[in-house]
């Protein structure tokens, strides 16, 4: 597959002095959804206002299919759609003549079967002449989406899509996004849900701190760092793990009437079958048993724990 966006050692300083990036280096495939996680002020917002040219790098380049950034501002900027977080909301112009506008910023020739199809794919059509003050939230939502895509970028930002949005119209989000992927649109997308992540991603970064710590295929993250848990509920209630368990990693729950076991997902050997027979030995009666994969969230909190612990 090819890259669509390249950065390249990418940087950035405020003028506080603080250190928003660090040197950052991704190349994105054309096509695919990525999914940018990080905790709050990681530097999500910073990279893309960087690769939208809203902010100044400190150093390293951006190639936005093959343009510079900086030095082919113009024609890298075309290639970009961009839908920020905040809501520009307040504006007594229809969200027709809104989403014209924005095409033409870019100086695109007018284009009324493409406005129509992009309107017509977040269900506004029908809003078409409604001022966009008048909207709802999610329709206002909808609009920004609608003018990020007017210009037919080739590579569209989503900070934050769903934040605040209620369920119906994530889930419209979700299918309008692997629409634009089937039509060959790159999606770039910061979230805090990690359930997004999880549903939609192809791949995954985790930045923390200004560190890239992760880029990774999400199936193959979930199969590398996932941990799955077996939950045996038993017949009566421990009050303590007998101290002859005491060599494997178990945790009571449920006010001792569930033991936890968390093992490794990948391995050949699970260690359940001798951990079920020792219970047996020990007359420790179940009456239940499942099994559960852990998720991209339990991957995504270990991983930045981690590096918390280890930077302390
Ligand atoms: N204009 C600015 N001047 C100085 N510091 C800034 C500026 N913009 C952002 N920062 C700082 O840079 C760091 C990264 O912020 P950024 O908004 O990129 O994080 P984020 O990952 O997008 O966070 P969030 O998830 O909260 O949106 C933060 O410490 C923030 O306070």
């Amino acid at each position: 597959m090819s890259t669509i966006l390249s950065i390249k050692n990418l940087s950035k300083t405020y003028a506080s002095g603080l250190t928003a990036l660090k040197p950052i280096n991704l190349d994105i495939r054309q096509g695919e959804i990525f999914a940018l996680l990080g905790p709050n002020g990681a530097g999500k917002t910073t990279l893309i206002s960087i690769v939208c040219g809203i902010v100044t790098p400190s150093g390293g380049s951006v190639l936005a299919d093959g343009h510079d950034i900086v030095r082919d501002y113009r024609a890298a900027r075309m290639k970009i759609g961009l839908v920020p977080q905040e809501l520009a909301t307040d504006s007594f112009e229809s969200v027709l003549a809104t989403v014209r506008f924005s095409r033409g910023l870019f100086g695109r020739k007018p284009d009324e079967a493409h406005i129509e199809r992009v309107l017509r794919d977040l269900s506004l059509w029908e809003k078409r002449n409604d001022r966009i003050m008048t909207l709802s939230g999610g329709m206002k939502r909808r609009v920004m989406i609608a003018k990020a895509l007017a210009h037919e970028p080739r590579i569209l930002f989503l900070d934050e899509p769903t934040a605040g949005v209620d369920v119906e119209l994530r889930r419209d989000m979700w299918a309008l996004v692997r629409r634009l992927r089937e039509q060959g649109v790159t999606v770039i997308l910061t979230t805090h849900y990690i359930e997004e992540a999880e549903e939609m991603a192809d791949r995954v970064g985790v930045i923390r701190k200004g560190e890239l710590i992760v880029v990774e295929e999400k199936d193959a993250l979930m199969r590398k760092l996932g941990k799955k848990q077996l939950t045996i509920q038993l017949k009566d209630a421990l009050t303590e793990i007998p101290a002859t368990l005491g060599a494997w990693p178990l945790e009571l729950a449920s006010a001792g009437s569930e033991l936890i076991y968390r093992f490794d997902a990948k391995a050949e050997d699970t260690g359940i079958p001798p951990l079920l027979r020792q219970l047996h030995e020990l007359g420790i009666a179940y009456k239940d048993l499942n099994t559960q994969e852990s998720s991209l969230e339990d991957i995504f909190v270990s991983l930045v724990s981690t590096r918390t612990e280890a930077a302390a």
